[in-house]
């Protein structure tokens, strides 16, 4: 078999779609983007993709290595996203080449379902608490909040007393046992971490997330001596070795590698097991489309330290569409008491619907990154 073409579509909201074909007739979809560079993914897509043209697809890991080392230049999330389509699209050919759902190829489903979480919107404490609300009744069992807007690296405690509120409200509303994330985006320095960590703790959230950016992931150390909370990161690390450091400091409890930023199938399967091996848990990223979706739950299946998949369902920023729009079997994502079950057709298991992935491309999306600044002008982390 021989790869001999691959198309790139831009879709609303904010995504970009990769279909890989071959001269067999079957064809690969994969999700290369990262949120804001949707064009510079897909000019890295395209220059990627020139070496692959009549090569056989079903080589991944010879090919996956190609990519990877031997443009000297090497990781990084532009590269690395694109890396990641093109392997969950040649996964997706060799799963229905051999008529197998890819976990059944990497050894087989260790699980039948994984929880899933979702995103709730609303910046004020009763906006909250009704979002929270409806997550609840739809039977799910976690969700995941913003933790707060932009610190400044001394902030007032009225800004920790506004996010205790919201929290407070969540909880209020959800009762004692739905698993509540909080997400800081990393918008967040070590002080008001600190402040923040010690005291989120009565409301018994399920895990704080990137409390601060990666890249001071040293100040998970005196955070994590703040709270019995479990600290989550990783949607931006990019490889195994931007998990090597995470996982030998031992200050995380739940890495969040996004299978289209970080090696695709391929290296997320190696970066569950190396956590696996520092009891670590596993909890894909996804804001993302279908494809993404799809490649997390092909990795959770075979992982057994997956603990929750985040989902981008009703996810505010998503607004104006849904990753169902873009799939022909909208029941394949099968929910369940807050679980969905691991989608078992072949390749990532679900159909894509090219007419409609046309449509929207048409439409496209030139979506970026909001800018925020502080009260005296100084830029804020998005
Ligand atoms: O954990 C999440 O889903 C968020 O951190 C998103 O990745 C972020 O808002 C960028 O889209
Ligand atoms: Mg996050």
């Amino acid at each position: 078999m021989k790869i001999t073409n691959f198309e790139l579509f831009q879709v609303p909201p904010r995504w970009l779609f990769l279909k890989i074909e071959t001269d067999e007739g079957l064809v690969g979809w994969g999700e290369p983007v990262v949120e804001g560079r949707a064009h510079t993914v897909k000019a890295c897509v395209e220059e990627l993709m020139e070496y692959l043209i009549g090569k056989d697809p079903m080589n991944i890991e010879d090919h996956w290595n190609k990519l990877y080392r031997s443009g000297f230049y090497r990781g990084g999330p532009i590269l690395m996203s694109a890396l990641s389509g093109i392997d969950q699209a040649l996964w997706d050919i060799k799963g229905k080449f051999f008529n197998a759902p890819v976990h059944q190829l990497m050894g087989g489903a260790c699980r039948d379902s994984i929880k899933v979480y979702s995103w709730i919107g609303g910046d004020r404490p009763s906006d909250v608490g009704v979002a929270a609300k409806s997550i609840a009744d739809a039977g799910f069992t976690a969700l995941k909040m913003n933790g707060t807007e932009e610190l400044q690296y001394i902030d007032s405690f009225e800004k920790v007393d506004q996010v205790l509120e919201r929290v407070a409200a969540v909880r209020d509303a959800v009762g004692e046992y739905i698993g509540i994330g909080i997400d800081f985006h990393g918008r967040v320095h070590k002080p008001m971490a600190k402040i923040l960590a010690k005291e989120l703790e009565q409301f018994r959230p399920m895990f704080i997330e990137e409390p601060v950016l990666t890249e001071n992931m040293e100040a998970l150390k005196e955070i994590a001596q703040h709270t019995a909370i479990p600290i989550a990161m990783g949607e931006r690390m990019y490889s195994r070795w931007d998990f090597k450091n995470i996982l030998n400091d031992g200050y995380v409890d739940i890495i969040q590698p996004d299978l289209s930023h970080a090696g695709g199938i391929t290296e997320v399967k190696k970066i569950a097991g190396m956590a696996e091996a520092y009891d670590v848990a596993l909890a894909p990223h996804c804001p993302l489309g279908p494809i993404a979706l799809a490649a997390c739950l092909q990795v959770d299946a075979t992982s057994h330290n997956a603990v929750i998949q985040e989902q981008s369902l009703g996810i505010h920023y998503n607004k104006g569409s849904d990753l169902l729009d873009y799939i022909t079997d909208k029941s394949v994502f099968d929910y369940k008491e807050g679980y969905v079950a691991i989608p078992k057709a072949p390749g990532l298991g679900i159909e894509i619907d090219e007419d409609y992935v046309r449509r929207q491309a048409k439409i496209g999306h030139n979506w970026k990154s909001p800018v925020w600044r502080h009260k005296d002008g100084s830029i804020a982390e998005w």
